[in-house]
């Protein structure tokens, strides 16, 4: 089966547009088919010996989301304390969460023993089920852009948080907590350039033949006095 020019177009176009949403979430319900879809592209991602880790948990309860939320404010006020100065004063001004706006959270978790001990590929390389899982949230992702859906991926909450909110015994691994939902707006830029945050890296810097090169200096400029 050949992908058509057009076909492609599409695949390069989503892939370009998808954004992390945190702020432009509206409050439509996501339509059961749609979902059905968007879930059936992440079970569809490559696995570690094809041993599909994954789970998907659909939090819908205001209050699942308040707690994590609640979650969430606890963890960046931590982070907060590791930025000093004017980086500080930044990292503090950024929306980094849809939690409560967003209509859909979906938590991706990655069951480690799920077909016994010896994965074939995961031998050398134990991380490998947690990569496979990674790649479900990719696809979960590239997914809900093509269905014009938004996704906001929120790490900055402690697993015991979204553990204790949903039930997850401690033989799981959380993998992501995702906001999803339509959205007002997708921006042409991740919002972290746009605020000055970080600049895209030149692809040229992260293309390298034959051998590692130490890649240019992604430290911010500092704007402390010396
Ligand atoms: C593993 C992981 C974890 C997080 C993220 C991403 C990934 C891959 N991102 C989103 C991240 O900031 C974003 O992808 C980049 O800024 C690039 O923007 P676009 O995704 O291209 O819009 C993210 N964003 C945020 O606001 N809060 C968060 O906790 C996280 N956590």
């Amino acid at each position: 089966m050949n992908i058509s020019q057009e076909e492609r177009d599409a695949v390069y176009k989503t892939i370009f547009s998808r954004r992390d949403v945190r702020r432009e979430f509206k409050p439509d319900p996501i339509p059961n088919d749609v979902l059905e879809r968007v879930l059936l592209a992440a079970h569809h991602a490559p696995s570690v010996g094809f041993m599909q880790p994954w789970d998907f948990i659909l939090v819908t309860k205001p209050e699942s989301k308040s707690q994590i939320k609640q979650g969430f404010l606890q963890a960046h006020a931590e982070a907060t304390e590791l930025f000093e100065g004017e980086r500080q004063t930044q990292y503090k001004s950024l929306k980094l969460e849809g939690i409560e706006e967003a209509p859909l959270g979906i938590c991706i978790t990655c069951d480690r023993s799920r077909t016994g001990s010896v994965v074939l590929g995961r031998t050398a390389k134990p991380e490998m089920d947690l990569f496979s899982a990674v790649c479900a949230v990719q696809n979960l992702w590239l997914a809900a852009r093509a269905e014009n859906m938004g996704v906001g991926w929120v790490s900055i909450v402690h697993d015991k948080v979204i553990r204790d909110t949903l039930n997850i015994p401690e033989s799981i691994d959380i993998i992501a907590y995702l906001c999803v939902g339509y959205v007002e707006t997708f921006h042409d830029t991740p919002d972290l350039e746009r605020a000055g945050w970080l600049p895209r890296r030149d692809v040229s810097s992260a293309v390298h033949y034959e051998s590692w090169q130490e890649p240019e200096s992604h430290e911010p400029e500092s704007h402390e006095p010396e």
